[in-house]
């Protein structure tokens, strides 16, 4: 959520905000109007710093805007993050929830109140114009949308069925690790192990994953081809859409906030969404195609595989409001046409784009914290390889029925969203309705047409929740918890919670456990030669998910043997 472009810190905001002063006082005043329903009211607001004309509190918001709103709310609450904070964002106010019982009143007490997101250029441009679920306001839209997930992906049923496919993905990215056999003249038994990015084998993984369940088979594939068809991107572009996808969805783009400065698109993040809008279209309308032609070619044989095939029968119903053959289904991904689907509404491009992006940077981002934090702490390391050899003993892989017997690796992984939360300020609520909370012995106003944030982070290393070790990476502190990621514990948020949580966690969470304890059940692990431990960066990068900033090189020797991570016969 970088606001400013590097060229503007909070003196050249404040000159930007004299100069433009004049210039706004006109549109200010006609604005007024419309904005000062709150004051009209006499609202009581959380405290939170004075803002300035034009650009409100911008100026105070740096790279990493968690930090900064944790900075600023633990100034203006005397040292304790305010458990409400009053904050302005150019035109528009801001409420940022700090605490448990904050979080609780926005996710769970008045969670109808706050259930709808804002209307920004990343989900105007990047999201089918909000026809993703991510972006979608609260409606019929969006409800059956879920709906259909719930039911088509998600259901127990489904993420079970899909098990052998996440099995055979993980294997082969393991596989993928081990260092290159010798060449044929040589006479050592094997070549050295080499630095891997990491990151990039986990996004390709869970892209992987995704794609077989949802689209069929893998599109993204090296050497540009899969099953004989094109894939229409290289994997090297398809990690650079899903980065920058996650980046421009968590950028604060000016225009957002102070609308009649948006023409100028100053920071140049509109540009960019609408160049990545295009290369996800022209991927999404190549996935579209290729199961448009399978269903011609096949005819009166043709049997739905995944969920595009079902999707394309309901595009086909006869009962539709609103028929739609080929070029309507493709017309999905233009913005505004949404058919009606047998009741339901349905974007098909948009909701690929959330499995696509949703199911492959999160989890990978999860395991690339968990991984710092291990190779950080040798100690911890040990003791989860430990029980993955008692639990799993030297011959065989962890599979997902395994997970439950391995309580240490659970406890890593929570510890990793407690100090990593993927996204630590969830995305973004638009409150519908007036709503207030009792707190401290105040009574606090958050008015409708408020944009709300949740900080996730602040609240993971509260001292009064985690003890005086907050910041410290210790899984100890889970055994025996009965604190869980799934929603029900406010401290503990990594999916959000109430009716706007991730619809992807049970997906999310598996993949995450499942990789992580494949890694370190299949490798050790060590940084590069020359790379100490100390000097390991775990700065971070801002976006809708919040990745380390330099991505983590390792380097991995296998330390099972080699028949453990051959493909089984006849898979
Ligand atoms: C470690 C993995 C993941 C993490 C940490 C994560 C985290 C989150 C968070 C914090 C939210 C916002 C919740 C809120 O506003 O309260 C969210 C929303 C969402 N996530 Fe995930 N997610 C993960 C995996 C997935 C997967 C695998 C998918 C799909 C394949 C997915 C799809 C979505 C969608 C569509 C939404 C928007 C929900 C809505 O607005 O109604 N996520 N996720």
């Amino acid at each position: 959520m970088e606001f400013l472009p590097p060229w503007t810190g909070s003196f050249l905001g404040a000159v930007l905000a004299t100069a433009l002063l004049l210039v706004t006082a006109l549109h200010r005043r006609r604005h007024r109007r419309r904005s000062s329903s709150a004051t009209r009211k006499h609202y009581n607001l959380p405290p939170g710093p004075r803002p300035w004309p034009v650009i409100g509190n911008l100026d105070l918001i740096g790279a990493l805007p968690h930090r900064s709103i944790h900075e600023l709310s633990a100034r203006h609450g005397g040292g304790a993050p305010l458990p409400l904070m009053s904050l302005r964002f150019g035109s528009v106010p801001v409420v940022v929830a700090s605490t448990v019982d904050a979080a609780r009143f926005v996710l769970k007490t008045h969670d109808a109140s706050f259930i709808d997101r804002p209307k920004m250029a990343s989900g105007r441009y990047t999201a089918y114009n909000f026809s993703d679920i991510v972006w979608a306001p609260y409606g019929a839209y969006w409800r059956q949308a879920r709906k259909l997930w719930q039911t088509t992906l998600f259901s127990a049923r489904q993420l079970r069925s899909q098990e052998h496919a996440r099995g055979e993905e993980l294997r082969a990215m393991l596989r993928g690790l081990l260092p290159p056999p010798p060449p044929p003249s040589s006479s050592s038994p094997a070549t050295a192990s080499v630095a891997v990015e990491l990151k990039e084998r986990l996004i390709l993984l869970n892209l992987n994953v995704v794609s077989r369940m949802a689209l069929g088979r893998k599109y993204v594939v090296e050497g540009g081809g899969a099953a004989g068809s094109s894939s229409p991107v290289t994997p090297g572009e398809f990690r650079w859409m899903v980065d920058e996808l996650f980046h421009l969805n968590g950028v604060l783009s000016v225009g957002d906030f102070i609308p009649w400065l948006g023409w100028m698109d100053l920071q140049g993040y509109v540009g960019r969404m609408k160049r990545l809008a295009k290369m996800f279209d022209r991927f999404l309308e190549h996935v579209l195609d290729e199961h448009i032609e399978r269903r011609r070619r096949e005819g009166d044989v043709f049997v739905a595989r995944d969920v595009v095939d079902l999707l394309l029968e309901l595009a086909d119903d006869p009962s539709l409001e609103v028929p739609i053959g080929r070029d309507g289904v493709k017309g999905f991904a233009l913005p505004g046409q949404v058919p009606r689907l047998a009741g339901r509404w349905v974007h098909h491009d948009a909701m690929f784009e959330d499995l696509i992006a949703g199911g492959t940077d999160t989890s990978a981002v999860a395991v690339e914290w968990a991984m710092s934090e291990l190779l950080r702490h040798p100690d911890v390391m040990a003791k989860a390889t430990k029980e993955l050899d008692t639990v799993i003993g030297r011959d065989r892989l962890v599979t997902e029925h395994d997970i439950p017997k391995l309580p240490y690796l659970e406890a890593i992984v929570k510890e990793t969203f407690r100090l990593h939360p993927v996204t630590p300020l969830l995305a973004p609520r638009l409150s519908r309705e007036d709503a207030s909370m009792s707190t401290g012995g105040a009574h606090y106003d958050v008015p409708a047409g408020t944009l709300v944030f949740v900080n996730v982070w602040t609240i993971s290393r509260d001292p009064t929740v985690w003890g005086p070790t907050a910041e410290e990476f210790t899984p100890e502190r889970f055994a025996g918890s009965a604190v869980d990621v799934k929603g029900q514990d406010l401290e503990l948020l990594p999916f959000g919670s109430g009716r706007r949580m991730c619809p992807g966690y049970t997906l999310g969470l598996k993949m995450v456990q499942l990789t992580l304890a494949n890694l370190l059940h299949g490798f050790e692990w060590r940084l590069p030669d020359g790379v100490k431990v100390e000097e390991l960066s775990m700065e971070e990068k801002f976006g809708l998910a919040v990745p380390r900033k330099v991505p983590l090189e390792v380097v991995a020797e296998p330390r099972l043997p080699a028949h453990v991570y051959e493909e089984p016969a006849g898979a």
